[in-house]
């Protein structure tokens, strides 16, 4: 087999159904072992219990979408068709959400010691909804597809993992917008408050943990402010709803973003209340330097280059590219700022934050560590998926951007 094969049958046929096994077990798995013995449920169907969270969290989700208010138009899809809307209340539905939970966890507070001792148990009841979810995904996509687009057919299972659709809608809602931002991220949210409310009871209050689950709330909370920014990125406009992203943020996000957090109950903080302060003002830095640099770009699109970027004029490249329909349109790459520094500078800050909340679990192993090794890996990843998106796109002035800002990640290294 020639080598292009082999990276053909990986990628197609041997990778997807690896993957789907090893991480779905893998973050079930380590939901039991995280809990260190307190949380030990194998339930790989869940409780009673579980399923009245996740329905209630489901509907309380679909319910955010169906309210009426401010519909936001999204970019057109590259395949062509309407472009997708979507529901801009997410800050609203934020505040809203976390504040309810603050106010039941004050009325019950053994409420969060309950949730995280089923957590396996509501991540098992995650994972059914999510791969029912995927299938269903999977069969209206390949047999009645909501638009025209033509699309090489694949291995099933490759086709599964992928998804088939880039915009498809439920019950009146943009799916995406459903499983990432409205599911996903609010679950992550709850979950790491509750953690810490479970870990107070559990051990006593520490401010360690505190940090840890403070810094998670001002970047989320920073999401959600900007969540009609997100319907412009690669998971909203690429990517299709399948098990990667859809999957994705209905399991690996509540099961493994907030990992920290859920270790911080078994495995108590021995960090310094010094140090955990350091931890703060280093993870302030990194999310005030991460919106920033997210802010430079889009304010840069917004006046198509003609603004000013560190009090100069903005440095750009102008891009023509063609449309799927063969319509010639203009773009503009900046590259000063930020973005004349590396081509991926805020997923350096992404990274100094992620850490930054990692680290009030210093002296207790990998554990704490293991989403900072994972997002490292996936923004790597990114970068290659980005970066071959652009060059399609964008050819000969993407090869003019990378030789005016000719690193990815960090000038000089990489
Ligand atoms: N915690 C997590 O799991 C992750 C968090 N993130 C965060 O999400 C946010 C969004 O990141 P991401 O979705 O990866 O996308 P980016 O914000 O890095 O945007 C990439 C896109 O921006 C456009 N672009 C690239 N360079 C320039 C430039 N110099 N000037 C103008 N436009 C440019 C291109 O799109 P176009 O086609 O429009 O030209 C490119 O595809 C970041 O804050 C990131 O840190 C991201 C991934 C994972
Ligand atoms: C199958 C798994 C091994 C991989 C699943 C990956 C997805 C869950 C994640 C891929 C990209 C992630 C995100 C991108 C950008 C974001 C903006 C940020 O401000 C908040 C987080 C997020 C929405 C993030 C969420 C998880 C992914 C979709």
């Amino acid at each position: 087999m020639g080598s292009m094969a082999l990276l053909d049958a990986m990628r197609y046929q041997f990778g997807p159904p690896l993957m789907v096994a090893l991480v779905t077990a893998g973050v079930q798995l380590l939901a039991v072992v995280g809990g260190g013995g307190l949380t030990n449920s194998w339930s790989v169907v869940g409780s009673v219990q579980a399923w009245t969270l996740v329905s209630a969290l489901c509907l309380w989700a679909l319910l955010s979408l169906w309210i009426p208010g401010k519909v936001f138009v999204g970019p057109h899809p590259p395949h062509g068709g309407a472009a997708p809307t979507y529901r801009a209340n997410g800050f609203q539905f934020f505040v809203v959400s976390l504040l309810l939970c603050i106010l039941g966890l004050f009325l019950q507070p053994t409420f969060a010691l309950q949730v995280y001792t089923i957590f396996p148990e509501i991540l098992a009841a995650c994972n059914v909804t999510a791969l029912s979810f995927c299938t269903y995904l999977l069969i209206i996509g390949k047999w009645w597809p909501q638009t025209k687009e033509e699309l090489t057919a694949r291995p099933l299972v490759y086709e599964f993992y992928r998804g088939m659709e880039i915009h498809p809608r439920i019950l009146g809602v943009d799916v995406k917008q459903l499983t990432n931002c409205r599911f996903g991220l609010l679950a992550w949210q709850l979950l790491v408050v509750i953690f810490f409310v479970a870990g107070g009871i559990k051990n006593g209050w520490s401010v360690a943990h505190f940090v840890c689950v403070a810094l998670q709330t001002i970047y989320l909370a920073k999401f959600y402010w900007w969540e009609t920014g997100y319907f412009n990125t690669l998971d909203i406009t690429l990517d299709r709803a399948g098990y990667y992203i859809c999957w994705g943020c209905i399991v690996f996000v509540p099961g493994f973003y907030t990992f920290t957090s859920y270790y911080l109950v078994a495995h108590p903080p021995v960090i310094s209340d010094s140090g955990a302060v350091l931890c703060f003002i280093l993870g302030i830095l990194a999310i005030g330097l991460n919106y920033r640099i997210d802010w430079e770009k889009e304010y840069f699109r917004h006046n198509n280059g003609k603004c000013f970027i560190w009090n100069r004029p903005a440095k750009f490249i102008k891009a023509t590219y063609l449309t799927y329909d063969k319509k010639q349109k203009t773009s503009y790459l900046l590259t000063s700022g930020f973005w004349g520094i590396s081509r991926h500078l805020n997923y350096v800050f992404e990274l100094m934050l992620t850490l930054s909340w990692s680290l009030p679990g210093l002296g207790l192993g990998f554990g704490p560590f293991l989403y900072f090794i994972f997002l490292t890996i996936l923004l790597i990843h990114r970068i290659f998926r980005d970066e071959e998106k652009c060059k399609a796109k964008y050819g000969k002035y993407w090869v003019q951007y990378c030789e005016a800002v000719p690193y990815r990640l960090i000038p000089g290294i990489f």
